[in-house]
């Protein structure tokens, strides 16, 4: 139940959060009028939240290892609360970019608990952290709803922040009342796999991740910033233009799902995080090379789908797993290198149409190209398995191959039962499962599992000497 109450708290954060998202664009006009500004001026606010982030990103997530998830949690919620109330009220220019730069930091306590709170509450199930962008998806979703309806009735748009800030206010007091998961029993678990020194995969995996951190947010944001623009440029309707943006969020959220319902289901997240890496790139290829708006607009679904459909929550699973008592900041890093794409992507991709860019959305297709080479590397080094359901697979899999080596391996048993019995040969041999066990030595390059090994071979042995006894008896009964 407590668990529940948790979960259904921490989902609820994130449609706010999608609110939090929109929720200054939406309103501009009301509050550059509030703010006595113009629109472009009003518009500067918004890079508070990205400056907000970029700051805040790490520490937050430091603070979330060292002080633990609630704590963390409730300075976002509370910060964000302090946004929305305070920002429709507000008059002042200079303290409305003080609100976005809060709600930037909001945004980044959010994350920094959230995502390794969801990792140590379902130790078997990395997939909610995917459902939390649906709950993103769903915010946006709703928000410009609300605005319609609040400017039909000639409501003060005051609301449309208020109403989230009511969400927030009860989801704190929701929250504070559930129990976390203990942090000493956190960390018991994973103090030991983090005591080991680190290895040249894990460097690898962790510098191409923070890579992926920043790709997977570039390549969101410079379709959905030019799409319209790209088709109206080669000649579509403004219908056609506008519908790509739709059935872009449109195939995010089905996306979204399907890779919740495919990972609750099967363990297949390396083979699934390559696979929407691939369908990306020859998606986004598809859009820019195509001129027939029905198959760009298949095409956008399908990059909506696969490039925004939950990869990089899938990405920062897989670094969270590498190194687990570290997962705060880990996640901070992340998120941090995903500000700087927010930040960077308008900027590169406005220089590039500056300097005559033929086709703007090929800028686009070399982000994700580079995502593309990262998922190859991920699936490649095989990073460790990051929950109870993924390591099983994997034992399931080694199993697999284990089984149809023993067959081979009984087969050549069988071999030496025949050679043994035409030159009337015992059927145990102890020198030669001396100089097995010495090649096993030889072979186990994990010292601290030799014991295992060679008790394993010599049960191994034990058995193929009872199979070539039964097959001995098999023969003399016959010829019996
Ligand atoms: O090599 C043999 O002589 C075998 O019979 C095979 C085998 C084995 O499984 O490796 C089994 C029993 C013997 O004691 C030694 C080895």
């Amino acid at each position: 139940m407590n668990q529940f109450k948790l979960k259904q708290g921490l989902f609820l954060n994130y449609l706010v959060h999608g609110f939090a998202l929109i929720i200054l664009t939406q309103n501009l006009l009301e509050l550059a009028h509030n703010w006595n500004s113009t629109i472009a001026v009003a518009s500067f606010v918004l890079s508070g939240i990205g400056i907000g982030r970029l700051v805040a990103y790490l520490i937050m997530g430091m603070l979330s290892d060292r002080f633990g998830r609630k704590q963390i949690l409730l300075i976002g919620m509370s910060t964000y609360l302090l946004f929305f109330i305070v920002t429709p009220m507000n008059h002042s220019i200079m303290i409305a970019y003080g609100l976005s730069i809060i709600a930037g930091i909001a945004n980044s306590a959010l994350d920094s608990a959230t995502y390794p709170l969801f990792t140590e509450l379902s130790r078997n199930d990395s997939s909610n952290n995917i459902l939390i962008k649906a709950f993103i998806s769903i915010g946006e979703f709703i928000l410009p709803l609300i605005v319609l309806f609040l400017k039909g009735h000639q409501l003060w748009f005051g609301i449309s922040f208020l109403i989230p800030a009511a969400i927030l206010g009860l989801n704190i007091i929701n929250l504070i009342t559930c129990q976390f998961p203990a942090k000493r029993v956190v960390d018991q678990v994973e103090a030991k796999q983090s005591n080991e020194p680190i290895n040249m995969k894990q460097v690898a995996l962790t510098t191409v991740l923070f890579i992926y951190g920043f790709t997977s947010m570039a390549v969101m944001i410079w379709f959905t910033q030019w799409i319209t623009i790209f088709a109206n440029q080669i000649g579509f309707s403004d219908v056609t233009a506008h519908l790509l943006l739709s059935l872009y969020s449109i195939g995010s959220i089905t996306g979204v799902i399907a890779s919740f319902l495919i990972l609750k289901r099967f363990n297949a997240r390396r083979q699934l995080f390559l696979d929407l890496n691939l369908v990306a790139l020859i998606a986004i290829i598809t859009v820019s090379a195509s001129r027939i708006p029905l198959l760009s607009s298949v095409a956008a679904f399908a990059f909506g789908l696969s490039a925004a459909g939950g990869v990089m929550q899938m990405a920062l699973n897989q670094l969270l797993a590498i190194f687990p008592n570290r997962k705060g900041t880990l996640t901070g890093i992340f998120f941090m290198f995903g500000s700087i794409a927010s930040f960077t992507v308008p900027i590169i991709s406005g220089f590039l149409i500056l300097l005559g860019a033929q086709n703007i959305l090929n800028g686009d297709i070399v982000i994700a190209l580079i995502s593309c080479l990262v998922a190859i590397v991920v699936f490649a080094v095989k990073p460790a398995p990051n929950s109870l359901g993924d390591a099983r697979t994997e034992i399931n899999q080694l199993d697999a191959k284990l089984i149809k080596i023993l067959e081979q391996r009984f087969q050549a048993v069988k071999a030496v039962s025949h050679f043994k019995q035409a030159d009337h040969i015992q059927t145990e041999d102890l020198k030669r499962e001396q100089a097995v066990l010495n090649q096993v030595d030889q072979l186990t390059k994990q010292k601290d599992i030799l014991p295992y090994n060679q008790n394993i071979i010599q049960n191994i042995m034990n058995n193929a000497k009872q199979y070539q006894n039964s097959l001995t008896q098999n023969k003399t009964v016959k010829d019996d």
